[in-house]
């Protein structure tokens, strides 16, 4: 049976959960399981705090887990990431009272509070810098008001925390991350349970990242056309009944959608038709 760590609660867990029921795996029933067993697919589900499902992964107790990059690096387990899932997406960054130009290099000797302190170190080190770690839990951004810390440096999303608490980002992020779905480094497992759920997975967050393009073209704009919408391998064509015109179909990137069906319009193609796919083996 494979084993395998899904995050019980947080940022990540909602859109991992829908990832899995999507690739065909069974949903827990209620928010407290801790554990669901999914005999058809030969898969056992273990629902762990994020911050601690690299360690379980990385120890070989469990096969795959979905975590956050950011958080799988600061733990500091020997895992590797099999997939990025392009959900919950972060950056990591320095910050530190607004009012002043901060750089990185202001950091020595200060007072640097963070639930991610292996991160934090590993940036001083390459950097040169020696500053005292805080490790905290939670609600980082308070910790300079209360007098615990001098800077922090947190997870940003869209970065209203920081503006709340009078607070400004500074210096690269150390790290962008999302979620991930990882495997203990070194062993890359082969056994059919895990082969199939990376593969669904894969064709999930796949199909969460493509739309099918379906337009009418004329045949004497063909070349451009299909130049505009390659596909994956390549765009499928069907007659129409008008013998100048070819249906074309053809997978492309949500990012670009809009200015793909933009370019078509403008070269004469109709009836461009953008849906959504739920799931594919695109690869
Ligand atoms: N707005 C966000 N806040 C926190 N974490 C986020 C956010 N967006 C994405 N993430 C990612 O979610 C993971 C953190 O999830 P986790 O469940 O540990 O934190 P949380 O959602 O803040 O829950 P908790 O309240 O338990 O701290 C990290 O990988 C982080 O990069
Ligand atoms: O840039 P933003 O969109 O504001 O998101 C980032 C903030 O959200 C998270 O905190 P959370 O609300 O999970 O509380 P916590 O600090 O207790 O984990 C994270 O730790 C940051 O504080
Ligand atoms: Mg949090």
């Amino acid at each position: 049976m494979l084993r395998v760590a899904v995050p019980n609660k947080g940022a990540l867990s909602e859109s991992a959960a829908e990832i899995l029921s999507e690739a065909g795996y069974r949903r827990r029933s209620d928010s407290k399981d801790l554990t669901v067993l999914d005999p058809a697919n030969g898969v056992e589900f273990f629902f762990l705090r994020p911050k601690d499902i690299a360690i379980y992964v990385g120890s070989g107790q469990l096969d795959l887990g979905i975590t956050g990059r950011d958080l799988a690096l600061d733990s500091g387990a020997a895992v590797e990431e099999r997939l990025a899932l392009g959900f919950g997406r972060s950056t990591f960054r320095y910050a530190a009272p607004a009012g002043k130009e901060w750089a990185p290099e202001d950091l020595g000797g200060l007072r640097i509070a963070t639930s991610y302190p292996n991160l934090v170190r590993a940036d001083l080190a390459q950097r040169g810098l020696e500053a005292t770690v805080i490790r905290l839990d939670g609600a980082v951004e308070i910790s300079i008001q209360l007098g615990v810390a001098d800077a922090i440096a947190d997870v940003v999303e869209s970065g209203r925390s920081l503006r709340q608490n009078n607070l400004v980002a500074f210096g690269e992020s150390l790290c962008d991350s999302e979620g991930v779905l990882i495997e203990r480094a070194g062993t890359p497992g082969t056994d059919s349970a895990r082969k199939q759920l990376i593969a669904r997975v894969q064709g999930v967050v796949f199909a969460q990242q493509y739309l099918m393009l379906d337009y009418d073209c004329p045949k004497s704009i063909l070349d451009e056309a299909v130049k505009i919408t390659p596909g994956i391998e390549s765009p499928t064509l069907a007659p129409m009944v008008d013998d100048n015109w070819v249906a074309v179909r053809a997978m492309v990137s949500r990012k670009v959608h809009n200015n793909v069906m933009d370019e078509l319009a403008e070269l004469g193609a109709k009836a461009i038709l953008a849906s959504d796919i739920r799931s594919c083996r695109a690869f």
